[in-house]
């Protein structure tokens, strides 16, 4: 039991929607971007991160986007196809508008950061006559991306798709996924962030993130609890409060929490990445019914194995291998 109920006559477990972009990770670890000279490209994009993580968990997923008509557009659609990944609604721009790209600079093991290129991108260019009812009606749950909410006309898509889903009970996860490069200011970014939040089922952010919904609307005393109890006036059964290597805190609204720790890598490789694979492997354990503490444990555990990869879509873990982790870790830790 963990306070969420799915509908179990869908085809698909889990849809995402926002956006589908392009990683291209520094090869050249431990040095700042001005000196790095080659890159690896993979699918990216924290939507489509965190559905390839439950894709490669084994569920049944689909993902609505939008992506550019070019090389890039046609490599992440036959990507999510070897996946399994269901692109009947990804729809293909034809505008002239491009892949978003984020460059990633790993100076350091804990000193790591992105620069996004998000000019033109397709993925805000998704209409809201383009997203199809049909397909998330056959859907248990679909997560939203805050960052598709940044602009028109990705905005009313995404208020398209939430009505869609209350229509046809299926449960609603947002990842608020702030990036401050889409976003015109930060009380622009609350004031519809916290318009999607009220809706949704499971809200999945940072401290910081919270932080910023909160500029417009408090609470006044800054507090993870403060903030869960919010969003429980609301729609909200399941808060998570995400606080990187310090782990995370799960709040359901029935009053309980959980703190959960991180497993530490053995070798850290960058820090981004984490956020997805834990959302990823949350949401699975979500699907499975497992109580929550047991979902937030194995999140830490995926977001563990993508720390200690190269990338983040790649490197999405199977369950063998977060199940694996979970183990060796109790036996050295004689639990
Ligand atoms: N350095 C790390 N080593 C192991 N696990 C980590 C590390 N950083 C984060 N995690 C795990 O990933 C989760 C999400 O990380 P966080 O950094 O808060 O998200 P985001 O990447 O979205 O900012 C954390 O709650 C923790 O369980
Ligand atoms: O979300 C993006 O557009 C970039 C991602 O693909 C990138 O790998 C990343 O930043 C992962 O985000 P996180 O899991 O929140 O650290």
């Amino acid at each position: 039991m963990n306070h969420i109920t799915f509908r179990q006559d869908r085809e698909l477990d889990f849809i995402g929607l926002g956006r589908l972009c392009i990683d291209l990770n520094a090869n050249e670890i431990n040095r700042p971007m001005e000196e790095t000279l080659t890159f690896t490209k993979y699918v990216g994009g924290s939507p489509a991160n965190i559905t390839i993580a439950l894709a490669k968990l084994g569920a049944r997923t689909g993902f609505i986007g939008k992506v550019s008509d070019d090389q890039f557009g046609r490599f992440i659609k036959s990507y999510l196809h070897k996946l399994n990944i269901d692109t009947r609604n990804v729809v293909t721009d034809h505008t002239g508008a491009v892949t978003g790209l984020a460059f990633t600079e790993i100076k350091s093991p804990t000193d790591c950061s992105i620069l996004m290129y998000r000019d033109n991108v397709a993925d805000l260019k998704l209409e809201p006559g383009e997203v199809q009812e049909d397909f998330i009606k056959r859907a248990k749950a679909i997560l939203i991306s805050g960052t598709a909410l940044a602009q028109s006309p990705s905005r009313e898509a995404v208020f398209q798709a939430i009505e869609y889903a209350r229509k046809h009970q299926v449960v609603i996860i947002f990842d608020v996924d702030y990036r401050r490069w889409t976003w015109k200011s930060k009380e622009e970014t609350a004031i519809y962030c916290n318009l999607v939040a009220e809706q949704c089922d499971v809200i999945i952010a940072g401290r910081e993130e919270f932080d910023v919904m909160e500029i417009v609307t408090g609470p006044e005393i800054k507090d993870d609890l403060a903030t869960a109890q919010r969003w429980f006036e609301r729609q909200a059964k399941i808060v998570v409060v995400k606080h990187g290597g310090d782990g995370s805190i799960v709040f359901t609204k029935d009053g309980g929490s959980s703190r959960g720790g991180i497993f530490p890598a053995k070798q850290v490789i960058k820090t981004f990445g984490a956020g997805d694979s834990f959302a990823g492997a949350f949401i699975y354990g979500l699907l499975q019914g497992w109580p929550v503490e047991k979902c937030q444990e194995f999140g830490s555990a995926s977001a563990s194995i993508v720390v200690s990869s190269h990338s983040c879509s790649d490197a999405m873990p199977t369950v063998e291998q977060i199940e694996n982790l979970i183990k060796e870790h109790r036996a050295n830790s004689g639990v």
